[in-house]
């Protein structure tokens, strides 16, 4: 069970013991831990919804584990305390920027702190209200990029409301996986979730499928069978690729979402059913509503909440993290010798499109770890060469976009994330690179150092 009114206070590196923190604190019921491993750790014992961290004098940049542990445990709402000093970093603004509710810096105001506190308890708690009590089954949701964080906050607001919800997002950039965040922050995680692609199933089939037939409904119909409407009773249905929903079955799904009733096929009984429904598109549903191929009133219907899943080229900070991810969820399909990614694959990664978006990484990085035969990935093993050949084949503003955020990418690894060392490197200044830097949407992140530390070319 989440712990309501503890807080999991994590002390990383030499912060001398505030007095004033008890002051702070109090009422709270505080579990102290001095190192990320014993954090994770009490998080499975005694999950909690909010965390402290306190950073000490001696961090330049923030530990490689810390960004993991912060992206692993996003539930929690983080209030960091830190030097003012490492407030001057882009590194640590960012982190904090991008994984904490609030932050205060030393010396202690342990009033300041005690309302923050109370104030992060008390959203926590609304957020518990509307949430099951018990830590839900989530799956793991990477990602450092803005978007990721914004799209985080979305889905807690909207799992707690049974409203339906569009997802859109080109293909393989995760909208199944966020219905499955939607589906288990809900209360109705327990339930099924079930999942229908609507393109894959023939139309003939289709109707039967969602709704279920009864015996002798049609030809080789020769006994009655629940829908996967009905199999998600209590729980969470997503029509995945909505738009290729033929007309006849639309007018059958909006009749389901008015009436909350469905009909067998064959059958005059109506039957009531309990199920929120989630629906994803990869094409513009607007466009289909105005091409007459997709119903108006269906489409406003889905379209109550909508969360957008942005393709990765429009957030290559999360290129890496999700590739270190993929390594080490199959690191189990690699050859005992493969260590990681070589620079230079991190940065033909970096430098690539992604137009199959998070799937083409996946099966890239797959692929690689069974074809790598040395100890570091190469681009080739990425089948990436081929994406640097076929520049040839691109118009020229394209090339030198390509071109600038490789070199960029290159100079950033080779100076340790080190904007100051990278600017000079390129031959531009610090100002010129974080200009650079927003245009292409790279975020310097210690991690991306530490992940290719020792890597060689
Ligand atoms: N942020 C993420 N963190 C971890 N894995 C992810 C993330 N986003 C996507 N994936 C993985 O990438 C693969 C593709 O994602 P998913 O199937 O959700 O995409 P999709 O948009 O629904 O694709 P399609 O439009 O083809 O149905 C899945 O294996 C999914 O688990």
């Amino acid at each position: 069970m989440t712990s309501h009114s503890a807080i999991l206070c994590v002390t990383l590196g030499k912060v001398p013991s505030p007095a004033s923190l008890a002051q702070a604190v109090a009422g709270y019921s505080l579990h102290q831990v001095a190192s990320l491993k014993e954090a994770e750790r009490l998080q499975v014992l005694q999950p909690v919804r909010v965390g402290l961290l306190l950073i000490g004098t001696e961090f330049s940049e923030p530990p490689a584990a810390l960004e993991e542990f912060l992206l692993r445990h996003w539930q929690v709402r983080w209030v960091a305390l830190l030097p003012p000093r490492l407030l001057c970093q882009p590194c640590w603004r960012a982190l904090v920027h991008a994984h904490c509710h609030d932050f205060h810096t030393m010396p202690l105001d342990a009033a300041r702190l005690g309302q923050t506190l109370g104030h992060v308890q008390g959203l926590a708690a609304l957020g518990t209200a509307l949430l099951p009590a018990t830590a839900p089954v989530l799956p793991h949701m990477v990602g450092i990029s803005n978007a990721m964080t914004r799209m985080r906050g979305q889905l807690q607001r909207v799992a707690g409301v049974l409203a339906p919800v569009l997802i859109s997002g080109e293909s393989g950039s995760g909208k199944e996986l966020v219905a499955q965040a939607v589906h288990g922050l809900s209360a109705r995680r327990k339930a099924p979730f079930i999942a229908v692609n609507c393109a894959a199933l023939p139309a003939s089939l289709i109707h039967a499928e969602l709704f279920g037939h009864e015996r002798g409904a049609y030809t080789g119909a020769s006994r009655e069978r629940r829908g996967l409407i009905e199999a998600a009773q209590g729980g969470t249905l997503l029509l995945d690729e909505i738009g290729d929903l033929p007309l006849e079955l639309q007018a059958s799904l909006l009749r389901f979402l008015q009436e909350k009733t469905i009909l067998r096929l064959g059958s005059t009984v109506s039957r009531t059913v309990d199920v929120r429904v989630l629906a994803a598109t990869h094409v513009d549903l607007a466009q289909a509503v105005a091409r007459g191929s997709f119903r108006e009133d269906l489409y406003y219907r889905l379209n109550v909440l909508s969360l957008e899943v942005p393709p990765l080229r429009q957030r290559r900070e999360d290129v890496l993290p999700l590739a270190q991810y993929f390594f080490q969820q199959y690191a189990g399909e690699r050859s005992r010798q493969l260590r990681g990614f070589s620079r230079t694959a991190a940065q033909a990664l970096a430098a690539h499109d992604w137009p199959g978006n998070v799937r083409e990484l996946l099966n890239r990085v797959r692929r690689a770890m069974v074809m790598a035969d040395g100890r570091w990935i190469m681009p080739p093993d990425l089948g990436l060469e081929a994406v640097a050949r076929s520049r040839a084949e691109l118009g020229l503003d394209d090339a030198r976009v390509l071109a600038e955020r490789a070199a960029i990418a290159a100079s950033l690894l080779e100076a340790g994330s080190n904007v100051a060392q990278a600017a000079r490197r390129l031959g531009v200044s610090r100002m010129t690179l974080y200009r650079l830097l927003a245009k292409h949407g790279i975020a310097v992140r210690s991690h991306q150092r530490d992940t290719l530390r020792s890597a060689p070319d």
